[in-house]
């Protein structure tokens, strides 16, 4: 996927993977992570998902990465925070009371910018991307936080059904990503109500990853 395609969606308000009231199995299963008040979680490719709201208003910090400026900027206006904005690097910083941002490419971002995560929310990150991207992600995630714990929602669908964005990710291709450094763990698989983009019979799947 070409960074010019996430930019146009945005560009176009074209956002259907934007959840209005934020992930629900965020709420249910955030708990496994064992964090406590204050503990920062970093969440790749972070939209401006309503999430971010609920960990800040749980005493939380955040730290996202996310491509597209006009996001981030729709971000801090929806939480109502005025942003203070510098450059860092390959990236741009926007940052606030317990929420940093970094804008620009994932892949740009480095452990120095992330300094102390406890632990990661991987929400519509790891099925954003196409195949031959993601092994290159999953261990560059791991290598910028030094393998904290996870929480990651994926999708399971038959793939020659929809082309993606959202990818199907099978349960074998998580441990293959993942199993070396962390236990995995499946929480949950939930039915997609009235499908996938209102298409297709899909799953969605909550995984804790543990650190081994
Ligand atoms: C499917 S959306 C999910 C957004 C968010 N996690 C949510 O749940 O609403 C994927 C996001 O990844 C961003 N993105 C895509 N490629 C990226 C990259 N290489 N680096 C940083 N962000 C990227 C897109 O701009 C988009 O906002």
């Amino acid at each position: 996927m070409e960074t010019t395609y996430w930019h146009e969606k945005w560009k176009r308000n074209d956002i259907g993977f934007h959840e209005a009231s934020g992930n629900s199995l965020l709420s249910e299963f955030f708990a496994e992570l064992s964090l406590s008040k204050g503990d920062r979680v970093f969440i790749p490719l972070c939209g401006k998902t309503r999430d971010i709201a609920w960990l800040l208003s749980r005493g939380y910090g955040v730290v996202g990465a996310e491509l597209s400026e006009l996001a981030v900027q729709q971000l801090f206006m929806e939480l109502e925070l005025i942003p203070e904005i510098e450059q860092a690097g390959e990236l741009k910083r926007y940052w606030a009371k317990n929420i940093e941002i970094f804008v620009g490419d994932i892949f740009d971002l480095t452990e120095k910018h992330l300094r102390d995560v406890s632990a990661i929310y991987d929400r519509a990150a790891l099925v954003a991307l196409p195949a031959d991207i993601r092994q290159r992600y999953t261990q560059h995630l791991m290598a910028v936080t030094k393998v904290v714990p996870q929480l990651l929602i994926s999708f399971e669908y038959e793939q020659s059904q929809l082309s993606g964005p959202p990818f199907s990710i099978s349960s074998r291709e998580i441990y293959d990503h993942y199993n070396a450094n962390y236990h995995v763990k499946k929480l949950a698989s939930r039915d997609v109500l009235g499908g996938l983009k209102g298409l297709v019979p899909a799953q969605e799947v909550a995984w804790l990853l543990s650190r081994r």
